[in-house]
């Protein structure tokens, strides 16, 4: 396994929520990372971790492979891929993205 797809894995299960982003939570520089951002807040996440694939080249690719899915953002939550800004809406809207914040404890 190379050093990013570790750092990608060990990123992922270290951390009940990532979300591999354009820019920051308090800057997002995409429309769709700010958008996935503003769920996760108005769900009451109280602890997210955010990588910000603009500092990298490696991680930008490097999660897109590691998850199979070809755009950023990306949430994970318990280790397992959910998704992005367009399944996030999703989840938000039938409570579900509540319920599995709730059942990692970060809400
Ligand atoms: N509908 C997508 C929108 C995400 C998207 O289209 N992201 C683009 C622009 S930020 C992207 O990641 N492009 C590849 C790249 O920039 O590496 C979603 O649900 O997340």
């Amino acid at each position: 396994m190379s050093d990013v797809q570790e750092f990608l894995r060990e990123t992922v299960t270290d951390n009940p929520v990532v979300l591999f982003m354009k820019g920051t939570a308090q800057f997002p520089q995409c429309g769709f990372s700010g958008k996935a951002i503003q769920f996760l807040k108005s769900n009451g996440v109280k602890q997210l971790t955010t990588v910000n694939v603009l500092e990298d080249a490696e991680v930008r690719q490097g999660i897109k492979e590691f998850s199979n899915w070809p755009t950023i953002p990306q949430l994970y939550i318990k280790g397992e891929f959910v998704g992005g800004s367009d399944i996030i809406a999703e989840l938000d809207s039938t409570g579900e993205l509540k319920q599995m914040l709730a059942e990692a404890g970060v809400v």
